[in-house]
């Protein structure tokens, strides 16, 4: 099995039959009408929130585009909005992600970025492991001079349970190559992301 295959050793009746023990210990009666279709909603909804295990991100950054050869400045995709859950709380991450490079020979399709955005995010995750991911993906399928990643997200498991702070993002980056080693360059990718640059 690859590491990117989901871990089929459960079956959805157990995955099922899993959902039902939390409603029972959330106090709940699984055999009440309303929630009779509800363990079976919820596994759906994992496929959906959880796909990214069968996802190998870097298959998406495969198919690179000769007719950009020569072109060697700065590709950057901001805004990208994701979702993921934590693998703390198991509670909602939700956020964007900006990803820039500077291609060497190799341009990939912008909405590839995405995917591997998307590849990532649809796992358990925590937004640093997430973020030097997305980097590190890019770094050895594309080669780049450099590879740049910043994130910010609010947690749910801080705004709707815990210490209860709404309004709070965390900011991560990860930054290699060029976009580590050289300031102008992280400051010009900072500035097309609209985060200034404080030192
Ligand atoms: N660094 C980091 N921390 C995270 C992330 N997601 C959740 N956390 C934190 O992980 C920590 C887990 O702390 P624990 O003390 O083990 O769990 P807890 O008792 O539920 O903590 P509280 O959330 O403070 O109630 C919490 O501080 C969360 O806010 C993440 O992506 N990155």
């Amino acid at each position: 099995m690859s590491d990117h295959a989901p871990r089929h050793d459960v079956t959805r009746e157990q995955a099922e039959e899993a959902v039902r023990t939390l409603l029972r210990w959330a106090g709940e009666d699984p055999a009440r009408e309303g929630l009779l279709d509800t363990p079976k909603r919820v596994v759906k909804a994992y496929g959906d929130w959880f796909s990214g295990y069968a996802d190998d991100p870097a298959e998406y950054l495969k198919r690179t585009f000769k007719e950009v050869e020569g072109y060697d400045e700065m590709v950057v995709l901001r805004d990208i909005e994701f979702e993921s859950h934590c693998e703390h709380h198991m509670a909602p991450i939700i956020g964007r992600a900006h990803v820039g490079y500077m291609p060497t020979n190799r341009v990939v399709g912008i909405s590839k970025l995405a995917r591997v955005v998307e590849g990532y995010a649809r796992r358990f995750q925590v937004q640093e492991k997430l973020t030097a991911q997305i980097a590190q993906c890019i770094n050895e399928t594309l080669k780049p001079r450099g590879v740049a990643v910043v994130i910010e997200a609010s947690h749910e498991c801080m705004t709707t349970r815990g210490v209860h702070k709404r309004g709070v993002s965390m900011v991560t980056s990860q930054m290699l190559g060029s976009f580590r080693e050289d300031p102008r360059t992280r400051a010009e990718f900072l500035q097309f992301i609209g985060i200034q640059r404080t030192c």
